[in-house]
């Protein structure tokens, strides 16, 4: 594991950049400065003592003469593996169950509604070796598997919507899928939704194991509003994020797993990008840390066959559709970022921009052109 990793871009800026100039760099980097939000002494006590970065922002929608706010409390979960790649499976998947339900029970005490983990939690990043075997072994039914169940336990003791993106194996044809399973917060699986674009980039050889996913863009009615997964690659596709919200999402997540020589001057673009074009919230997750595998692969790039896959750099971040964003969260450590929103604010920003109505009207218009016609 890589111990001279670069902390993160906020950090630099606090330490280097004078008090005064600071505040303008970050209107002009950030947005709209997003407040701080108190989160109990308890909660930063456990996160601490569970080596683990909390942080929490809240962004403000204006007041409405006829809508009370509508305020939502959202977790976003960034971890590094637990236990080396070549353990057993079983001790694999349980320690991350471990890690996570005591990063959870922190985001409880924070008032989460909605948490979300990052892309396939429970496992490595292992897709990069191309080895089927032990990988697929830790494909889970999302209806029933151990995973979903762990989760639905979470989400009955805590009131908590939660998002679990698994590698899935759907067991009728043992196809596999990359799945994220939503949990409304009684506990029922409110659905799933498949990664719809696999990527063919770098090591991310993922389409040797699963296909294209079949889900198309659904949106889940929560108690805590109305929710969207656009898995990783997903975040390239200005389409995917465009169906998602034409379909009402309000809030979008995006759990991840990329790596910083590939991605990291995207990352902060993107899901903001999103956020803008969409009237809408998106939050960006990705895992942290460098994963080690027992047998060398190569990138098939005429480089040296290598046992690990790069840094994936972590610095999760949610952006509201005003184009302001939260500070991200580390590059190193794993973290919960707590954020509030109101979700008033995509409607407040789609009656002054109108991306929406303009992209509905521009949707309609190219169905007429090739003489189709649409119910949207
Ligand atoms: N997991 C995944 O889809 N990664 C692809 C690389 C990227 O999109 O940054």
């Amino acid at each position: 594991m890589s111990t001279c990793e670069f902390e993160s871009l906020e950090k630099t800026l606090e330490t280097h950049i004078p008090e005064e100039e600071l505040k303008e760099v970050k209107r002009i980097l950030y947005g709209r400065e997003t407040m701080p939000l108190d989160l109990p002494s308890c909660a930063q006590e456990a996160a601490s003592k569970r080596d683990f970065e909390l942080k929490g922002y809240r962004f403000e929608a204006a007041e409405e003469q006829l809508r009370p706010p509508r305020r939502t409390r959202v977790g976003l979960i960034q971890n590094r593996i637990v236990l080396p790649t070549d353990a057993p499976i079983m001790d694999q998947i349980n320690a991350m169950h471990s890690r996570i339900g005591e990063m959870v029970e922190v985001a409880a005490m924070c008032g989460v509604n909605i948490v979300c983990f990052q892309e396939t939690w429970t496992m490595p990043f292992a897709f990069c070796t191309r080895e089927k075997d032990p990988w697929t072994q830790f494909a889970e039914s999302a209806q029933d598997g151990h995973t979903t169940r762990f989760c639905q336990e979470l989400a009955r003791k805590y009131n908590m919507v939660v998002i679990s993106p698994i590698l899935e194996r759907e067991e009728l044809h043992s196809t596999m899928w990359n799945t994220a399973v939503v949990i409304s917060n009684s506990g029922n699986v409110l659905g799933i939704s498949r990664k719809n674009h696999i990527p063919r980039v770098g090591d991310f050889n993922e389409s040797t194991y699963y296909m294209e996913g079949d889900t198309g863009h659904t949106v889940f009615q929560t108690q805590f509003g109305k929710i969207a997964v656009n898995i990783c690659y997903g975040r390239h596709h200005p389409l995917n994020w465009f169906m998602y919200s034409m379909n009402g999402a309000e809030i979008i997540f995006n759990p991840s797993a990329t790596v910083g020589a590939l991605s990291e001057p995207m990352w902060p673009i993107e899901a903001r990008n999103a956020a803008i074009a969409n009237h809408c919230f998106t939050c960006a997750i990705n895992r942290v840390g460098t994963e080690h595998f027992k047998s060398e692969f190569t990138s098939g790039d005429g480089k040296k066959a290598h046992h690990d896959f790069g840094h994936f750099y972590g610095s999760s971040y949610v952006a509201a559709p005003d184009g302001s964003r939260t500070p991200g969260l580390s590059r190193t450590r794993d973290g919960l970022l707590v954020v509030e929103m109101d979700l008033n604010l995509n409607r407040q920003i789609s009656d002054k921009w109108s991306f929406k109505v303009n992209g509905h009207a521009f949707i309609y218009c190219e169905l007429k052109v090739i003489g189709k016609t649409c119910s949207c």
